[in-house]
């Protein structure tokens, strides 16, 4: 049986394999997460052996780890330059697609993997899946208002169940302050089309799919780390 702690060291070996990728000088869109916080770590250690690091932040947590780790944080409200940014996932299909915003930090990750040069990602093996969906529900932000009409189309695109997020009791806001429903989907077969077309209902603001952004797939396994190129696109 594979325990938390086991997965939490296949999630570190793959960050200490990602670090492999960055360079001295480079900006570094930092992920959000229990496994992109080894990898802030591990960045952090090669900050403190001399190399010069700039980071962005996907999230407030990322940016208070980053700033405990010695790692200059750039300021996210000018124009920047992202040459590579490192993240966790949820799932990952064949075609490393991803579903990301178990944490709900997807708008602000989904900004920077998309302007960086290079996209890395870091999984345990266990989140590898024949298709999105299924066991892990998509994550979808929504502006606060009327997100009830707002669930109520993305049930009707979707045919599944779709849930507000909760924390304590009360509904679960963004940085952005934002709320996240959970779309119960059974299956994503095809998640372009359907990425475009919850973008297309008024209310929502990003979802959690990330389709065809992945250059590297970094994946801890019980055998060790396995790293993989995203297939031509
Ligand atoms: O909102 C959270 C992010 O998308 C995370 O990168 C994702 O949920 C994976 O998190 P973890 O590395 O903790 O499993």
């Amino acid at each position: 049986m594979t325990t938390l702690q086991d997965l939490d060291q296949l999630k570190q070996a793959a960050a200490l394999k990602a670090v492999d990728y960055v360079k001295d000088g480079m900006v570094i869109g930092l992920g959000t997460g229990s496994t992109a916080k080894h990898m802030v770590i591990a960045l952090g250690e090669k900050v403190k052996a001399g190399m010069t690091l700039r980071g962005v932040p996907t999230s407030q947590e990322t940016a208070a780890l980053a700033r405990q780790s010695g790692i200059t944080l750039i300021d996210t409200e000018n124009r920047w330059d992202i040459d590579v940014a490192i993240d966790g996932a949820d799932q990952v299909d064949p075609a490393f697609n991803l579903i990301k915003g178990g944490g709900g930090a997807l708008l602000k990750e989904k900004i920077v993997a998309a302007s960086a040069r290079q996209f890395i990602v870091l999984v345990d093996h266990t989140k590898r899946v024949p298709a999105l969906g299924g066991t892990f529900p998509l994550p979808i932000e929504v502006v606060p208002f009327g997100w009830g009409s707002t669930a109520r189309e993305i049930e009707r695109l979707t045919k599944s169940r779709v849930v507000l997020r909760e924390r304590q009791g009360n509904p679960f806001r963004t940085e952005a302050g934002n709320l996240i429903v959970d779309a119960h989907i059974d299956r994503i077969d095809r998640p372009e089309e359907l990425e475009s077309a919850l973008n297309l209902i008024p209310g929502v603001v990003e979802t959690g799919l990330f389709v065809g952004r992945t250059d590297i797939l970094i994946v801890g396994t019980p055998q060790g780390v396995d790293v993989q190129y995203a297939p031509r696109r």
